[in-house]
């Protein structure tokens, strides 16, 4: 079994648990639009994780999202799951009370319910990954989600992933560096797409950690950077933060 299939099943329990849950529609943030011109930050709260296990575990998480959102992020991802990365919905709510910034609910959506929960907390931004839903869900979950006032983030692993992505309106993408079969992260992953479908606005997600690998995929046409671990272990992101977002090759030995 994959460990998405594992995942998934955990969230199908979860999902039959969840009582309805009052939210507030607005009008979705047109995250595209804001992602198209520059280079943005996306950066995430991210306690642990089943690739690295612990990563930092006493994290006060509303500071950590102050930090980020001075620094020049431009988005702030939550990771929600509890069972595998330790995150909360009560996280998003803390992110989205001090930040002025969107906040993206970073878990593996299969249901209308986890959407109402993401926009309760305050998330403006949801995450829906191709493999693990139906086109038609990922269809209706996408329409739902902007029906709410929830911009989202649709996820690809490859170029099969990324054809069905291409079929919905007004979605960012984001091409996940991570193998969810053997956690193994390739940057050629996001360079190899965004090079074969220039005209596309990309979030390269995961697995970058240094200056280098940032410019790296600025220059390959990358329009955000989803970082994760690599902000997390640093006990003041500030500096990296910056530096992620100002990089450039010609300043990379
Ligand atoms: O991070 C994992 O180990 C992981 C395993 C299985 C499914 C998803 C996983 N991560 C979620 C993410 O997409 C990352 O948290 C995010 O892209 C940031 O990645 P990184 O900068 O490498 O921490």
């Amino acid at each position: 079994m994959s460990y998405l299939t594992k995942i998934i099943g955990t969230k199908i329990e979860e999902v039959s648990r969840m009582e309805p849950i009052d939210i507030t529609m607005t009008e979705p943030i047109a995250l595209l639009n804001r992602m198209r011109d520059g280079f943005h930050i996306i950066s995430e709260i991210k306690r642990s994780s089943p690739s690295k296990g612990m990563i930092r575990e006493d994290v006060n998480v509303a500071e950590r999202a102050r930090q980020y959102e001075q620094a020049g992020a431009t988005m702030i991802s939550v990771l929600t799951d509890t069972t595998y990365f330790n995150g909360s919905f009560e996280d998003l709510q803390q992110v989205a009370d001090v930040v002025t910034i969107p906040v993206l609910c970073k878990d593996f959506i299969i249901d209308e319910r986890q959407l109402d929960y993401a926009k309760h907390y305050g998330a403006s931004v949801a995450l829906l990954i191709v493999a693990a839903l139906h086109p038609k869900r990922l269809h209706e979950l996408t329409r739902y989600a902007r029906s709410i006032g929830l911009d989202v983030l649709v996820e690809v692993h490859d170029e099969a992933e990324l054809h069905i992505a291409l079929e919905l309106d007004d979605v960012l993408i984001g091409i996940n560096n991570r193998d969810l079969k053997t956690f193994e992260v390739s940057l050629e992953t996001s360079i190899d797409l965004m090079e074969r479908y220039p005209d596309v606005t990309f979030v390269s997600e995961s697995g970058v950690s240094t200056v280098e690998a940032a410019a790296r995929l600025k220059e390959a046409g990358a329009s955000a950077i989803l970082v994760g671990e690599a902000l997390m272990r640093e006990e003041n992101p500030t500096r990296l933060l910056e530096e992620l977002k100002t990089c450039s090759l010609k300043f990379v030995d």
